[in-house]
């Protein structure tokens, strides 16, 4: 007999075979529209190859996102108290008389379905969830509103409640799924909430705050799509796992212009991914930082103690601390970052340098030309230009941020008194005493030439070339230029009398350095030393600790802000050079984008189609590169906004660049202060945001747990008491029937374990590695969560010490669990851990995942970790939506005294 169920059942496959064939159709139609533009050959004027790409690009994006939308079409309907039915799905869809059939759920008319509860049904009688596989209704899940959203026999249907355990019991595939199925009101408030500020989601583990976060960029690329189309989405997420883990749910979702990164990543060129301890990098984010590369930057705008004198042809020329200091100080007053500002300290020692030469050359007065001609053989001349490179170099932020954790006496002047000899030596990869015990050590015509000749040559030299061009202008003002009177003060000298106060103040360390530079080591002036690069082997073995096999150094992503807050004080010295090239083509560029701008408003395309991207492929290679590739490589590249997962743990000079990336400051920061993994990491979002965006922003909490069942978090949240007493777990919206279980290291012997004796052989385990009773523990209880787990995801959590070990073990144990394809290597297997059974990973490598089953291996080692031990703890035992087995030796952690023990 045909139930209530099958009978509605049946109406909502014909509606949903309706939205099939519509979307069927107005992708055939759009993909013909696309057919006919690519082949349509135009006229060939400029004009026609516009209008051709503006229409080429607004089809073929449609076609992605209709192709999109094929799974999971439609989810839902409203019915109305006025008797109209309103169906929810992933995109919108008209028929062919241009009647709604199927809404968007990101239009606002969507709202109610998220939100409507029977206190307050907006409208609404009955909300209706529509589970389907491919394009077939599988199931029907209904919330009555009111009286007239009841079955009408009567019949209980299942819940929209039910719709939503479903989902959260199923096994993971080790992706993230997009979930606007099921979005609960208090996320769906957060998704659509203004976007004009700073905007927090706090939240305890598996509140969705990741999702609601991923869901809220493709509300925001929705709603405000011309404008988030041209500047892009920025993504920022803790590790590369955790962005694999969330990739796919924007595409899902039709959108694709966001570009997602690791803090080690938002520094183009540079792929930070080398480890150091918690203490350095809590250091290296310290905000005092900042000063530090302040400092480092003008300690490498150096005087000389006494009188430089240069040979040059017959002439002798001298260069008195007080012109340097003359030129420095006017170079400083031109607030251009370092490297520009040296063309104007170049300008004043080289118009110096000529009136010397001029003023040696029997006959007196040359003209203009002459001058010139001077100025360029003075700066043709190698050895001059060492002296003028030893005392304001070109640099590169790596080559800064380089030097000064290599040269310890560099160190300690960029950073005066605002760090500790001890912190100093956190930072340092050389051993103190290095180089402040090799006297005369030539500083800047030494540094400042092997600058020039290591890394990024072409930059660098080209940028030289430059300055030379503006040079050999500046040298027909020379006498103007000069302007230094007999006593020496140049005529923009006068005033701000702070201002140089604090530069001399600033200065007095480096100049003590500049002294070497250039004067020879029994202290008379002379010579200037032949630029030499050091001494390659001093400290070689500790240096190539923290470089690569190519002698590169190897960057921590805490080092990334630092390289950051290096370029913004430096500049860029490729920019510099290319400078005047740039700004002509971006004038081109910008007629160009003028004229695109007009064709897209012409043809109605407005907010459809990206004009920039599209005047770029007209004028460019006709290869398309959209907003968020060009924002990727671009460092100054402001975002129309930033989101941040695990805001918890970004440091104060990550805020710095990650404000600099979104200088706008709209953003959505998401995370928990109860997971924070940082020692003496703040307790408030007030604190952790002051010192960057004072109080303009709005928290909003997250308060259930949709992750982690009722009986793991019930464990979980005595670790959080034990952390701190005044926080409290969120409550988990279901549970499994089954508590944690907790294994003794020894119950299970390693002969119960299937080739672990095999291979261990006969040698005892190193006092340091896991001991074979717990390799056999850990294996045994890998295999059983795994067999439980069907096809969903396991994961060993350990201390990261342990971690590469067990891995190799249980890759060679669990050879059908723990092996993924293409990765046979114990040490890159963290970055395939989402395509494995069984996975072994840190608990910073776990950060924001989830599994079906969690094996916590040893947390007293937890505890004892030098990050916050107990906060480590919270989130691993947080991570589990089924099963949670700990495995230990001696006694289980107080705080773990509710386990069963097996
Ligand atoms: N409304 C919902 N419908 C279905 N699934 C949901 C819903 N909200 C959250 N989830 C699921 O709950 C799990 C936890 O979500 P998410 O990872 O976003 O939490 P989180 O707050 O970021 O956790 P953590 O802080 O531990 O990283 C995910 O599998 C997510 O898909």
């Amino acid at each position: 007999m045909q139930t209530m169920q099958d009978v509605e059942r049946a109406r909502e496959q014909a509606y949903l075979d309706t939205l099939y064939t519509r979307l069927d159709e107005v992708r055939e139609i759009t993909r013909e529209q696309l057919r006919g533009v690519l082949l349509d050959v135009g006229t060939g004027t400029p004009q026609s190859i516009v209008e051709r790409d503006v229409f080429a690009a607004a089809h073929a994006d449609r076609l992605a996102r209709l192709d999109a939308a094929e799974g999971r079409l439609c989810f839902g309907a409203m019915d109305h108290d006025d008797g109209r039915r309103t169906y929810i799905g992933r995109i919108g869809l008209s028929d062919s008389e241009q009647e709604p059939i199927l809404v968007d759920w990101r239009a606002p008319v969507a709202t109610a379905f998220y939100r409507a509860t029977l206190a307050d049904p907006q409208g609404l009688v009955r909300r209706r969830h529509l589970r389907t596989r491919g394009r077939e209704v599988t199931g029907i899940a209904d919330d009555p509103l009111g009286p007239l959203g009841a079955a009408p026999d009567g019949a209980v249907a299942p819940s929209g409640d039910s719709m939503l355990l479903e989902t959260l019991a199923a096994p993971r595939t080790g992706r993230m799924h997009d979930i606007i199925a099921t979005l609960q009101a208090e996320q769906d408030r957060i998704i659509r909430a203004r976007a004009n500020g700073i905007l927090v989601v706090d939240g305890g583990p598996g509140t969705g705050k990741t999702a609601v976060a991923l869901h809220r960029a493709a509300y925001l690329l929705y709603n405000d799509r011309a404008r988030l189309d041209q500047s892009g989405v920025l993504i920022v997420g803790p590790s590369p796992v955790f962005l694999r883990y969330i990739d796919q749910v924007l595409p899902s979702l039709g959108e694709t212009g966001v570009v997602f990164a690791t803090p080690g990543r938002l520094f183009p060129g540079v792929d930070a991914t080398a480890d150091e301890p918690v203490e350095v990098a809590t250091l290296k984010g310290d905000p005092r930082m900042a000063e530090v590369v302040a400092g480092a930057v003008r300690d490498r705008q150096r005087l000389p103690r006494q009188e430089l004198v240069i040979n040059y042809d017959d002439h002798v020329l001298r260069l008195g601390q007080e012109t340097v200091a003359r030129a420095r100080t006017r170079a400083r007053r031109s607030r251009r970052p370092h490297n520009s500002a040296r063309r104007v300290f170049l300008r004043e020692l080289l118009a110096e340098l000529t009136t010397q030469v001029v003023r040696q050359i029997r006959g007196g007065l040359l003209d203009a030309d002459e001058r010139g001609q001077i100025t360029r053989d003075l700066w043709a001349e190698e050895e001059i230009r060492a002296v003028l490179d030893g005392l304001w170099p070109l640099l590169t932020p790596q080559q800064l941020i380089g030097d000064l954790f290599s040269d310890s006496a560099a160190l300690a002047r960029a950073a005066g008194n605002r760090l500790t000899p001890g912190e100093r030596a956190l930072l340092q990869d050389l051993p103190p005493a290095v180089d402040l015990a090799r006297p005369g050590r030539a500083l800047s015509g030494a540094d400042a030439p092997r600058m020039i000749r290591s890394g990024g040559v072409a930059g660098p030299r080209a940028a030289d070339e430059d300055d030379a061009d503006d040079l050999f202008a500046a040298a027909n003002l020379l006498p103007t230029a000069a302007g230094a009177g007999p006593n020496g003060a140049p005529p923009d000298d006068r005033g701000r009398a702070g201002d140089r106060a604090g530069d001399r103040a600033g200065d007095r360390a480096g100049d003590r350095a500049g002294d070497r530079a250039g004067v020879d080591p029994a202290g008379h002036a002379g010579r200037i030393p032949a630029p030499r690069t050091g001494d390659p082997t001093v400290g070689a073995d500790l240096a190539a600790a923290r470089r690569g096999a190519g002698g590169e150094r190897r960057w921590t992503p805490a080092d990334v802000p630092l390289l950051d807050e290096a370029a913004e004080l430096l500049g860029d010295p490729e920019e510099e050079a290319g400078l005047e090239a740039a700004r002509r083509a971006e004038r081109e560029r910008a007629e160009e984008r003028e004229y695109a701008r007009g064709v897209v408003d012409m043809l109605g395309l407005d907010g459809q189609v990206d004009a920039a991207a599209l005047a770029d492929r007209w004028s460019g290679p006709r290869v398309r590169r959209s907003a968020a590739e060009h924002a990727r490589a671009d460092r100054g590249w402001a975002f129309g906004h930033l989101i941040v997962d695990e805001a918890q743990e970004v440091s104060p000079m990550l805020w710095r660049l990650l404000w600099r990336r979104c200088p706008g400051r709209t953003a959505t920061l998401v995370g928990d202060l109860a997971q924070t993994a940082r020692p003496g990491a703040p307790t408030s979002w007030a604190e952790l945001l002051a010192p960057v965006v004072d109080e303009r922003f709005t928290v909003e909490r997250l308060s259930v747990n949709y992750r982690t069942p009722q009986e793991i978090m019930d464990v979980a949240a005595e670790v959080l008491r034990a952390q701190n007493p005044s926080l409290t777990a969120p409550v988990s919206v279901r549970a499994v029937g089954h508590r944690p279980t907790a294994v003794r290291v020894g119950e299970v012997a390693v002969e119960d374990v299937p080739g672990l004796a095999r291979l261990l052989g006969d040698a005892p385990s190193p006092a340091n590695e896991p001991s074979a009773s717990l390799l056999a523990a850990v294996a045994h209880a890998a295999r059983r969560e795994a067999a439980a787990a069907d096809t969903g995801r396991v994961a060993v959590i350990a201390r990261p010490r342990d971690v590469l070990v067990l891995r190799a073990a249980l890759m060679a144990l669990l050879p059908d669990l723990a092996v993924v394809p293409d990765s046979v290597d114990p040490a890159s297997a963290a970055g395939n851990a989402l395509d494995a059974p069984v996975a072994v990973l840190s608990v910073a490598e776990t950060k924001g995942l989830e599994f079906d089953a969690v094996v916590l291996v040893e947390p007293a080692a937890l505890l004892t970790e030098p990050t916050r031990g107990l906060a480590d703890l919270y989130v691993a035992l947080t991570r589990a939506t089924r099963s949670l087995s700990v495995v230990y030796s001696g006694e289980l952690p107080p705080v773990l005294g509710g386990l069963d023990l097996e």
